[in-house]
């Protein structure tokens, strides 16, 4: 390596303040619910670099929230690594956990929740200081009112309560309590989300003044894709535990790259109304995050899902058919029969897919199907009536599923599912997660106006 070489390479390293690697936190569920973890964080990888703000975007129940409270180690790992500068801290416990969590806090949503009404502001601010021992009593009082001038707020305001406060000031007073400690990292958990949109551009400026004076830097945890594209240098969008997309902020937002954040930003209301940019809705919810699809995690969802080569040209009704069949298979192979259905069913006279025929009604009414796909649909309604979803799925699964679905043409038995490889999308080393970036399928966009023009 050359001289040079090496110093861009120890720059860069230096520049890295958090580096994630196959973090995984899952939820473990003891009693009768046993079994099965929710699988919040499903192997994330990341790097944070210092000073800088990385946005994490994705619907609600995505894994945010648990991302960041396991970064800043208030949930437990269940495997992978997070380095702080270098150093693993998911192995750190006892006064060294204790130490470094001076480094590394958070900002809630609703600072009504962290805020303690019995408290004085003063009082509040001035914990995380009494609680480490931070130099001497009359020091710590005149570091609380230098806090207070920081986030704009007036030195007078030390006696008072937090309900003499409005929603803005009192994320002012959230933000100083976790400014106390001199912290380098900040897990901003959608810290604007609760206030008044008046008040957001506030809160956001003081939070950009903040980093720059104290060369903070930000993990900004946000459903408002607009904030996020104000505030955050990189973007990582996450979708049932994983990281779909990562990189640069703004050509994300304008090319985006994976389905998932072209799903999500298509939702975004477009400002001018003669744009003929391509929109779609993104339909149902994610998967329970316990019982994730085998393969690509947006698989059940995607737009531009691949589908086997001999139905290709079916349709849009058609698919849409099938693919809804198999979500409701799906649902109903986990579900817990209700107390009245199984006495029903005891008794003959009720099972669940009583209504198979209306759902088939529903989804298939005039649409073409073959022969071969009308026959195979028969045979799921008779697995269905009899309670063999599990059977219904597979066969399903079997002629309509895909690579997408973990399928592989030459799978061995009980081989593990195909997962999507990470593929870099554009010069700034964009990430995306998604079997379409692969040469042997066709592009992302060129499916999506297909199949929505
Ligand atoms: N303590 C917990 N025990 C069990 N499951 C949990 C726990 N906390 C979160 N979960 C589950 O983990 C998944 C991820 O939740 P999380 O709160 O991290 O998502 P999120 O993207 O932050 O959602 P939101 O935007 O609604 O805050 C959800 O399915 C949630 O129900």
């Amino acid at each position: 390596m050359s001289q040079h070489a090496i110093e861009e390479a120890e720059q860069s390293d230096s520049d890295t303040m958090v580096e994630v690697r196959d973090l995984k936190t899952y939820y473990e569920e003891g009693g009768i619910f046993g079994g099965r973890p929710v699988k919040a964080v499903d192997g994330v990888n990341f790097d944070i670099k210092r000073g800088e703000t990385l946005g994490l975007v994705g619907e609600s129940g995505c894994g945010k929230t648990t991302l960041g409270r396991t970064l800043l180690q208030l949930e437990d790992a269940t495997a992978g690594t997070i380095r702080f500068d270098g150093r693993d801290v998911t192995t750190l416990s006892g006064d060294d956990l204790y130490q470094w969590r001076r480094n590394a806090q958070m900002v809630f949503q609703d600072p009504d929740s962290s805020l303690n009404d019995r408290m004085t502001i003063g009082e509040i601010i001035r914990e995380p200081l009494d609680v480490h021992d931070w130099k001497t009593p009359r020091e710590r009082r005149q570091k609380v009112r230098d806090l207070l001038d920081t986030v704009g707020l007036d030195r007078e305001h030390y006696f008072r309560y937090p309900h003499q406060f409005s929603g803005g000031q009192r994320q002012r007073i959230g933000i100083a309590r976790t400014l106390a400690l001199n912290p380098e990292f900040i897990v901003l958990d959608e810290p604007v989300s609760a206030l008044d949109v008046s008040v957001q551009a506030e809160i956001i400026n003081l939070l950009e003044d903040l980093q720059n004076e104290f060369d903070l830097t930000y993990l900004f945890i946000a459903h408002d894709l607009s904030v996020v594209r104000h505030i955050c240098d990189r973007v990582a969008v996450m979708y049932l535990g994983h990281i779909m997309e990562i990189g640069p902020t703004e050509e994300l937002f304008e090319d985006p790259a994976n389905p998932y954040t072209q799903a999500l930003l298509s939702a975004i209301p477009e400002p001018d109304p003669k744009s003929d940019k391509e929109r779609f809705t993104l339909r149902g919810t994610p998967p329970n995050p316990r019982y994730p699809p085998a393969g690509c995690p947006f698989s059940t969802r995607c737009p531009a899902r691949i589908r086997p080569p001999e139905y290709e040209d079916e349709s849009e009704e058609f698919w849409e058919g099938i693919n809804t069949l198999r979500e409701v298979m799906r649902e109903r192979e986990r579900a817990e029969r209700s107390v009245r259905e199984r006495i029903g069913e005891a008794l003959g006279r009720e099972t669940r897919f009583r209504n198979i025929e209306d759902a088939y009604q529903e989804l298939f009414d005039g649409v073409d199907l073959s022969a071969d796909v009308q026959e195979l649909l028969d045979t799921v309604a008779e697995f269905a009536r009899n309670n063999r979803e599990e059977d219904a799925l597979e066969l399903l699964d079997d002629e309509f599923g895909s690579v997408c679905e973990g399928h592989s043409v030459d799978a061995a038995e009980g081989e593990e599912p195909i997962l999507p490889d990470y593929h870099t999308v554009s010069e700034s080393g964009r990430e995306s997660l998604c079997h379409r970036h692969d040469d042997a399928y066709r592009d992302v966009s060129s499916v999506l106006e297909n199949r929505h023009r």
